[in-house]
């Protein structure tokens, strides 16, 4: 906070904005003896961040899954399958899938959406930005945050239940321009063929749950009545001695988020006490499943905390995620089938809005798992600690 002199000489206390990632980072490499990050990017509880290094040969990482002969629905692919993406989602709640069906084309035209926003000025790019909590559109500043700042610039929006990439395009490109109409386009293709991704996988999950393949998938049969969602995160490059992170430890909300990223390389899983790098794999797509499906599983897939941490390669990484979030107007409950004597029903039943709502008007920084707290049977709340 500036104190400043007002013209009838009261001093008024205000705000300076913060700058924008993007920004900073211009500077440093304009500047490189000046290498000091502001303070806001500073983890307090760490004395250093390490720099992301790929999981070496024969080291245990993410499992990578070949979904081949899923769309031809022949019953023993799909058991098989079944078997490899259920034994993945409960060991690790992560894993990366290959000859999923989604063409490489339409991966590549989301990257290079992305690129054409993510390329252009701040201050066009600001055009973007929602100023109510700043959780959709595009962000490099994080008002709200006073330390523990993510090395981060992003852009998301609704998919469902309206796709906003138009709003968007028209926010930055004359209507007409043939790269906004490319923008709008690949973004909804993209998205499109996620969806149809995340549920095929969502089937295989509920059938290694002895529950009906279409358990899960029969709530998404409207698209007006679910909330999923497109971003882009994009992470300078930052001096090799910073204590930051490009995103600290968290889990995701969601019901699934499925990932590309770029060949940088950054992502790391917690597997008991383990951090593990998830090579970048081309073609590749990275799921994991969030919150939102723990609670819906009664706990047998847990959703994975997983962060981000900056390489010493001098290059920005992108990543590409689409994120199925519940329907809005069901309570997520878990089946009764998966409710016994043995495994009680450990979160009581929530609405989507309010789960987020909660997660959203928090002012701490997310981390770990605490959002769940929200709705776990007799959890306290760690919020604070
Ligand atoms: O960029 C990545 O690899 C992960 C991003 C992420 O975890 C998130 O946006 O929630
Ligand atoms: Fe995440």
């Amino acid at each position: 906070m500036a104190p400043s002199v007002t013209s009838d000489g009261g001093v008024e206390i205000s705000m300076m904005r913060p700058d924008n990632v993007h920004q900073i980072t211009s500077r440093l490499f304009q500047d490189p003896s000046g290498h000091e990050l502001p303070e806001r990017y500073h983890w307090p509880d760490y004395d250093r961040v390490d720099l992301w290094a790929p999981a070496e040969d024969g080291q245990e990482s993410v499992p990578v899954i070949d979904l081949t002969g899923l769309a031809s629905g022949d019953p023993e692919v799909i058991d098989r399958l079944t078997r490899e993406v259920g034994q993945a989602t409960e060991e690790w709640g992560f894993f990366q899938v290959v000859n999923h069906g989604v063409p490489d084309e339409v991966c590549a035209a989301m990257r290079k959406a992305g690129m054409s926003f993510l390329d252009k000025p701040v201050e066009l790019k600001e055009r973007a930005t929602d100023p109510v909590g700043n959780y959709y559109g595009y962000g490099g500043r994080y008002e709200r945050l006073k330390s523990r700042v993510p090395w981060m610039e992003f852009l998301a929006a609704n998919r469902t239940p309206a796709c906003e990439a138009d709003r968007i395009r028209l926010t930055i490109w004359p209507d007409g321009d043939p790269v906004g109409n490319a923008f709008r386009d690949s973004v909804m293709e993209y998205s499109s063929c996620l969806q149809t991704l995340s549920m095929q996988i969502l089937q295989l999950l509920a059938r290694n749950l002895g529950l009906p393949e279409d358990y899960y998938v029969k709530f998404f049969q409207d698209s007006t009545k679910f909330d999923s969602s497109w971003r882009f995160n994009r992470y300078p490059p930052c001096p090799p001695q910073a204590v930051t992170f490009g995103i600290g430890p968290h889990s995701d909300p969601s019901v699934l988020v499925m990932l590309q990223q770029d060949e940088v390389g950054g992502l790391q899983v917690l597997k008991g006490d383990t951090w593990h790098s998830v090579n970048p794999i081309p073609g590749a797509i990275i799921v994991n499943v969030g919150d939102s499906l723990e609670a819906w599983t009664n706990g047998r897939y847990e959703s994975a905390v997983h962060q981000v941490l900056l390489t010493e390669k001098k290059k920005w990484r992108l990543s590409v995620i689409y994120a199925l979030n519940p329907p809005s107007n069901i309570l997520v409950s878990a089946p009764e089938e998966l409710v016994d004597d043995k495994h009680p029903r450990k979160f009581r039943d929530f609405a989507w809005p309010d789960y987020i709502h909660n997660m959203r008007s928090n002012r701490h920084r997310i981390r770990d798992k605490v959002a769940l707290d929200f709705v776990t049977i007799g959890a306290k709340n760690r919020w604070e600690e």
